[in-house]
């Protein structure tokens, strides 16, 4: 497809590349590379390659990473309807890895949709702590939450808003930021032929004037001794270093993480802070640009490029930037993907982790209710439902909207004012009377979380039969209580080799399918 790139485009990548220009220009004419990440808020590596199929290669910068062959279309999968698997692009998996994640911390991922990296973030949680999700595009956001849904992810509050608009609620509230910026997109050229016909020299100004703006404002919402990564799949030096140059110069505070190299990773290039690479905008940006030190120019080093000449994957860019808090005690950060730097990272100091432990607060086990909208709601319907199905899972603080119910993750501020999609897991609705269990539910369960199940397996049509939205004769025998008392009559989790794909209505020998229509199998 090389000869139909555009030729400004050329221009610039064979000023920047030199020598190398003819190997990346040849890339072109490879095919792309197709990758699944496995998502271990289901299964576990090792539990998913046991029961799958597919021919796998391990993609090295990610342990939940995988190759797989175009052919093989895991998206047509049972597997995929489960969650077990979400479909990402080889090198959009570096940026989460680089964010180094651990359970229980707050999480936002400012530019989110569809959820590819999210639902990523949501797996390194576990479970604990809190995500926060958000995209301005509201059409973009619906991909977001099914995504997050599909996954099974139950501490993840869903916004569609402007970033400027988080800043009061979340002033140096998170931990760890996410920033996969909308850019010119010239990385992803090989995969989506589209938006190399689109593409205008131009674009790049364009999306450096928001990634300056996405910057700053999650710098914002950054807690001291926080991490911000900042990823772009373009190659363009302004969305690149030169961005990155220019927040350091602005945030003194700010440092980069320098990434190792390895996996065929690139430093980044000091060099290209001055825009020398550019098109058209060259002239422009040289009269506009700030004065960079060397200081900041030099630290671009330590930030990565992905190029599709050099690894298995399609173009991308990445910064590990921390928030230092210029303190003696330190901690040692442990991603290995991470160079030591004098020795030791600087890191948090535990006096100020105790306090932000104090202002996460700690409300017990016994769930507390926030009502918004309309209130004559009778919660005892929802915590029948969950001791007679899933007795034994906790679901923390209730969120109310108008007949919608959410279990909210705790220490959230408050959200009045924001556009809040998802305040939490999706428990369900209250109607005539009665509380209706939502899909995302089921997602979010193991099938030894409830009472009552439906076994069915991968080999076995009534599992595609049931992702279709049919109605399914099964026997009594195939209804699995966890105790004999259980009534046979009822909601059923279905299972997929035990994997939860949704609800069911058992009664006299009939599973009435709950399967939303918007989800099922085409
Ligand atoms: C590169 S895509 C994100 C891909 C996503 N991180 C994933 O892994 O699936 C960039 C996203 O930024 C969103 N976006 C654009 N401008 C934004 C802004 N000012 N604030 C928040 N999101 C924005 C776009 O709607 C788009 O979904």
């Amino acid at each position: 497809m090389g000869s139909q790139l555009p030729e400004a485009f050329l221009t610039k990548m064979e000023r920047m590349l030199g020598e190398e220009y003819s190997a990346f220009l040849a890339s072109y004419e490879d095919t792309r590379w197709y990758g699944l990440r496995i998502n271990t808020l289901k299964t576990s590596v090792e539990q998913f390659l046991s029961i799958s199929a597919l021919p796998l290669k391990p993609i090295t910068w990610t342990p939940t990473g995988f190759y797989y062959n175009e052919a093989d279309r895991p998206g047509k999968h049972p597997y995929y309807h489960a969650g077990l698997y979400y479909i990402q692009e080889p090198s959009a998996m570096a940026p989460v890895e680089l964010l180094d994640v651990h359970p229980g911390e707050r999480v936002l991922d400012l530019c989110a949709a569809p959820g590819g990296k999210s639902t990523q973030i949501a797996a390194k949680l576990a479970g604990q702590g809190i995500l926060v999700t958000n995209d301005i595009h509201s059409d973009r956001v619906k991909a977001l939450v099914k995504n997050i849904e599909l996954s099974g992810v139950r501490n993840a509050v869903v916004l569609n808003e402007q970033p400027e608009k988080l800043q009061r609620p979340f002033e140096s509230y998170f931990d760890k930021i996410l920033i996969d910026a909308p850019c010119s997109g010239e990385g992803m050229f090989r995969k989506e032929e589209d938006m190399a016909k689109a593409w205008q020299p131009d674009w790049v100004k364009k999306y450096a004037e928001m990634q300056r703006e996405l910057l700053k404002q999650a710098a914002v919402m950054l807690r001291a001794g926080g991490r911000i990564v900042y990823s772009t799949c373009t190659f363009s030096p302004e969305e690149n270093e030169a961005m990155i140059a220019e927040f350091l110069e602005a945030h003194p505070r700010f440092k980069v993480l320098p990434i190792v190299p390895e996996h065929g990773f690139r430093s980044g290039v000091p060099a290209w802070v001055d825009v020398t690479a550019g098109s058209r905008i060259e002239e422009f940006e040289k009269a506009t640009a700030p004065h960079i030190s060397e200081r900041s120019k030099q630290a671009v080093e330590g930030t990565v490029r992905l190029w599709p000449h050099l690894l298995q994957g399609e173009g991308h860019f990445a910064a590990v930037l921390e928030y230092s808090i210029g303190d003696e005690d330190e901690l040692v950060d442990e991603n290995p993907m991470l160079q030591e730097e004098s020795g030791r990272f600087e890191a948090m100091k535990v006096s100020k982790q105790a306090k932000a432990g104090k202002q996460r607060g700690t409300e017990g086990s016994r769930p507390s209710v926030k009502v918004k909208g309309q209130l004559a709601v009778d919660l005892q319907l929802l915590y029948q439902f969950m001791a007679e199905h899933a007795p034994n899972v906790a679901i923390g603080t209730i969120t109310l909207h108008g007949d919608h119910v959410y279990a909210a993750p705790e220490g959230l501020p408050n959200l009045n004012g924001i556009r809040v999609i998802r305040p939490g897991w999706y428990l369900g609705s209250f109607r005539k009377q009665r509380f209706e269990p939502s899909h995302a539910l089921a997602m979010g369960l193991q099938a030894s979380d409830v009472v009552r199940t439906v076994s069915l397996s991968v080999g076995d049509g009534a599992a595609i039969r049931y992702l279709k939205g049919e109605t399914l004769e099964i026997p009594q025998e195939r209804v699995i209580r966890s105790h004999t008392d259980i009534p046979l009559k009822g909601y059923c989790l279905v299972c997929i080799d035990g994997y939860p794909v949704g609800w069911g209505k058992w009664l006299d020998g009939m599973l009435k399918n709950e399967y939303p229509a918007g989800w099922r199998w085409t």
